[in-house]
Order: C-alpha cells, then structure tokens, then sequence
C-alpha cells in the first residue's frame, strides 16, 4: 500500500513550477514583446516537466542531485504489485509459451522444446528509456529540461510483454473487459486480442461489461461472455462491442460488484476519467485485500494521455480528418472566395488538428486549445481570411473543438462525468467570418464540416490496428505478470507500463514551442493570431 499512496502524492507535486516560474519571471525582463509566445511555452513545457520528475524542490547544487532525481524517478514509476499486498503470493511457471504449440523433434512424435529453451520473455529489469533527446541548451526547440542547464538524466520505464513467472492460475481466473468514455477507432481491436490473449493462458472465464462503469451497478445490463469465437471479426467495424458510457457508479459499488461476480481481471479501456476511476478500484482492491489485478489500456482519440508516442485511434482520426478537410478545400476553393472551415476533436490537446493540418497540406489557419488567438482585430483569423481571399481567393480552417472557448459564452454545461461541455467553435467561426464580410462589403461563400463523430465512430486503420494488438497482448501479460494499478503505452516504438498516475495527473498538451507545432506553422503559413 505504501508505494500506491506514494505514487499518488507525488504524481502532483509541481516541485520544478518553482524554479521555473522563478526563471520565467526574470527571462520576462529581458525579452521583447515578440518572444512573450516563447516565455508562455516554456513555462507550460516544465510544468509539464514537473508532473513527470520528482517530489520536492532539487537542490541543483547538490553533487548527487541526479542520483537522487534518477532513485527518485525509479521509486514513482515502480509498478505496483500484488505481492505489495500478498507478499507470500506463489509465482508459477508461465503457461504463455508459443513455441510449445510447434513440434520440433522429428524423431519424436509429440516432443516440445521445453520452456526454458524459448527467449520470448521480458525480463523484470528490462527497462525502455523514457526520453531520447540530449538538449544541449535549454533554449532548444522543444527542450524539456529537469535542471537550468538542460542535463542529461536517463529516465527508464519498464518494459511491457510476457513474464517468465506467473501469479495467477489461468482456470482460477474470471476476466472482465470494460470500455468507457468516448468511442475511439480500434476498441473493439483492444477487447478482441485481449480475449485472444486470455485464451492462450488458458482462461476460459471472460466477460464484457456492458456500457462501461454503468454496467457494473446497472441490474438490467447483463455481462456478455467472450471468447474468440465472439471476438473474432470484432475488429472489422468501429464502435465498442460492449458499448460505452459516461458518469456510473462509484468506486465502491464497483468493487462490491467487482466481489460479487468474482472477477479478478479487469481490463479498463478509456481515458483520464477512465484511468482515474480506474486506478481507484485498484486502490479499494488493495484496501480490501482483494487480490485483484486493475489493467488499464489508454483509449483517447485527443492522444492527450502523457509519457506516450501516440494513443490507439489518434492516427486513424488523423486519416480520416483528411476526407473532410479536402472536401472543405475543394468546396473553397472551387467557390468565388470559398473559406471552407472544418472542426475536429481535441477538447484540450490540438494533436488531431495539428497533424490533420500538417498531412492535408491544405490548411491555411490551424487552431487549436494551447495556443491563444484573436477572431478580430488587426491580428485576428478574420482579418488573415480577408488577406488569403485577397491573396489567393479561398482558405482552409482547421479548428479543435476545445480551441479559443475564451470567446464563446460558457455553456455553464457538464456531461455525466464532470468534463465541461464546450461551445461550438466550428459554428462561431463560421457565423463571424459571415459576418465579417457582410460588413465589410466582399463576397465570402463560406462552408462548415463537423465530421467529428464520423470520425470517432470509424473502424480503426491498419496502423492503429497493430497498436491495438498489441497494447492488447500486452494488458493481459501485465495483469498475469501480478501487476495492478498500471496501463500499457507506447513508449520510443517501444511498450512499456506506467503506474497510471503518472500518466493522467494532467491532460498532454500540444508544447506551442515544439518542432511539432512550428512544421504545422511553416506548413500553414499562419501569422500569430494575437
Ligand atoms: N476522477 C475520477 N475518479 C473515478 N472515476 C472517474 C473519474 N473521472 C471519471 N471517472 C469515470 O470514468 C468514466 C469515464 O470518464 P470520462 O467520461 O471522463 O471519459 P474518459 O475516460 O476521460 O474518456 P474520453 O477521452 O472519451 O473523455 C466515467 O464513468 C466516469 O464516471
Ligand atoms: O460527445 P461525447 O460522447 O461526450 O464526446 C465528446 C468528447 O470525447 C472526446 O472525443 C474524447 O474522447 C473529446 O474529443 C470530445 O470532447
Ligand atoms: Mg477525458
């Protein structure tokens, strides 16, 4: 229990906020107006810095500052176990073998290479390294830096995939699959290898829980069994097999169920929220001394989820954006001064924006949540939509949907499960830039695409579906390896698993000061909006 609550406390400490804002502040003084962009990035990129290092304040004059940040990190990221909890819990010999399905002895009908002849297991100290890049200066485009001198720490995370021992007995196990939140392209691709997987082990007690958390309190929703034969062209269409929701019990009517039904996997499929809730059931488990393994697989189509290369579904959304955004080109520019704006999803992260615009090449002004701007004035959208029908006749916005909600009336709104409903930027633009032209006498023939849900609801592409497969594989060798409490992600190319704090403390955000963002800039040739 220790390490759970340590996880806890330290994954908000902002202990690095404080030098920063120190250095922030002092850099104010010197620096022009121009570069007031640059001051405002380099405080959100340490105090997202802060939220993925250590717990307190760091004497940087300190000789072993570093060992002690790195034990520190290494204490954080610890994974937690169920021997945390059952010390005398007996692992056993993995019943994940591949390579006992294929006979290799010619000679002897029947005979398996034995286990220990198979190098197909991750090793408890295989670790992935967290970060790559050597910032030589802490003014580097992007640098994410722990100390005033950008130095270089090795951060490691353990490596995800198939353990050696054991601490579950497969027909002792009863396995639940829930999908929760927001549809996400390669759902059903995570459920289905998750079977799959289990299967291989040996579990043969596997089911869904209908309409995410709902479906553990709700009596009329029934928990569906799954097996391969269920699962097997699960894949082919989007959505959720088991259906999703938001709001739900709470944690301890979760866990009575939880008892009741005596289920002692439970896969977690969702984001924040989803983790959030999912990280206390583990927590109430433990408090119970439920031998229980919480496994969480990060589904959020924003990619908003931190520590990760990419979450499932993000790359499909980024695919199919491109339908709408070249429709919108096309209707643009095939109108006398067409302005074609199109909306995608991103409630605080602008990673679907971002990339949408950048593959498109056909995206004149991108907007998205981290970056502030203008709709009118010298500055403003409008007035660059005037100088690009001036200058070329037609234009492309590319919106998310969380962008400039400081100049839309608060809705006052939340959904089920407590995340603010926005307003419609996609239809505030629209209906100004109407307005703008209106007024100022010239033509402007202007075309607005919401395919948000069309895309949500999309069945996942090739890539997200390898990623699926084996963020799948990977949740199940977690839950068997006796990990609780933790998610599976992708880390360098390669998978890891994270204590799921550390991951959710705040949503990831595009850095307005990363390479990133400024090939969006380059691509768009877009001014700064303020
Ligand atoms: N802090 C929390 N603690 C416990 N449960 C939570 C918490 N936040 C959200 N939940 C539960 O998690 C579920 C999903 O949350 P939410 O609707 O925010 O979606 P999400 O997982 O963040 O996914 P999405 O990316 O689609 O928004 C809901 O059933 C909600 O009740
Ligand atoms: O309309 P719903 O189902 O609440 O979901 C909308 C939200 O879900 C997300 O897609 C996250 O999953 C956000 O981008 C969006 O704000
Ligand atoms: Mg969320």
């Amino acid at each position: 229990m220790a390490s759970i609550s340590h996880v806890i406390t330290t994954a908000t400490n902002p202990h690095l906020n404080l030098y920063h804002l120190t250095q922030t502040r002092s850099s104010t003084l010197r620096l022009s107006h121009s570069n007031s962009r640059r001051i405002l990035n380099n405080t959100r990129v340490f105090a997202e810095h802060a939220n993925s290092t250590s717990t307190s304040a760091i004497d940087f004059n300190d000789p072993d500052w570093k060992i002690k940040f790195q034990q520190d990190f290494e204490s954080r990221f610890r994974l937690p176990h169920i021997t945390d909890i059952f010390p005398d819990s007996p692992p056993i010999p993995s019943t994940f073998c591949l390579k006992m399905r294929t006979p290799i002895g010619k000679d002897i009908p029947g005979h398996y290479s034995l286990d220990e002849e198979w190098h197909g297991y991750i090793n408890n100290n295989d670790r992935v390294l967290l970060k790559t890049i050597n910032y030589s200066s802490p003014k580097s485009a992007g640098a994410e830096c722990i100390d005033p001198n950008c130095t270089w720490v090795e951060q490691w995370v353990h490596r995800a995939g198939p353990r050696e021992k054991i601490y579950y007995k497969p027909e002792e196990v009863k396995a639940a699959i829930v999908t929760c939140g927001g549809l996400c392209p390669g759902l059903n691709d995570v459920i289905r290898q998750i079977v799959i997987t289990l299967e291989i082990y040996g579990v043969k007690k596997i089911v869904g829980i209908p309409f995410g958390y709902r479906g553990f309190s709700d009596k009329e929703l029934i928990e569906v069994p799954l097996s391969r034969k269920v699962v097997q062209n699960i894949h082919l269409s989007g959505g959720s097999l088991l259906g999703v929701s938001r709001g739900g019990p709470g944690v301890n009517d979760i866990v009575d169920s939880l008892e009741e039904r005596g289920i002692n996997m439970l896969f977690v499929l969702g984001g924040n929220g989803t983790h959030a809730g999912a990280n206390a059931i583990h927590s109430e488990c433990c408090k119970r001394r439920l031998k229980v393994s919480v496994i969480g697989v990060p589904k959020t189509i924003d990619n908003d989820i931190l520590l990760m290369d990419k979450t499932f579904g993000f790359d499909t959304a980024v695919e199919e954006a491109q339908r709408a955004i070249n429709s919108a080109y096309i209707e643009a520019h095939s109108a006398y001064h067409g302005i074609g704006v199109v909306k995608l999803m991103g409630r605080s992260s602008g990673f679907i924006a971002m990339q949408a615009s950048l593959s498109s090449g056909q995206v004149d002004v991108c907007l998205i949540p981290e970056v502030p701007f203008n709709s009118h004035g010298p500055h403003g959208i409008l007035r660059h939509l005037q100088y690009l029908l001036e200058m070329k006749g037609s234009a492309v916005v590319c919106v998310a949907e969380g962008a400039g909600q400081n100049l839309l009336q608060n809705t006052n709104a939340k959904d089920a499960s407590g995340n603010i409903v926005f307003g419609d930027i996609g239809v505030y633009i629209q209906q100004e830039t109407k307005k703008y032209f209106k007024e100022i006498g010239v033509h402007a023939d202007v075309k607005y695409i919401d395919p948000t849900y069309m895309i949500r609801a999309c069945r996942a592409n090739a890539s997200d579906g390898i990623l699926c497969t084996v963020l799948g594989q990977n949740a199940v060798h977690g839950a068997f390896a006796g990990y609780s409490g933790i998610t599976v992600g992708l880390c360098n190319t390669h998978y890891a698993y994270f204590p799921i704090p550390e991951v959710i403390s705040h949503p990831r955000l595009v850095d307005p000061n990363s390479r990133m963002w400024h090939r969006c800039l380059t691509s768009t040739g877009q001014p700064d909006f303020i």
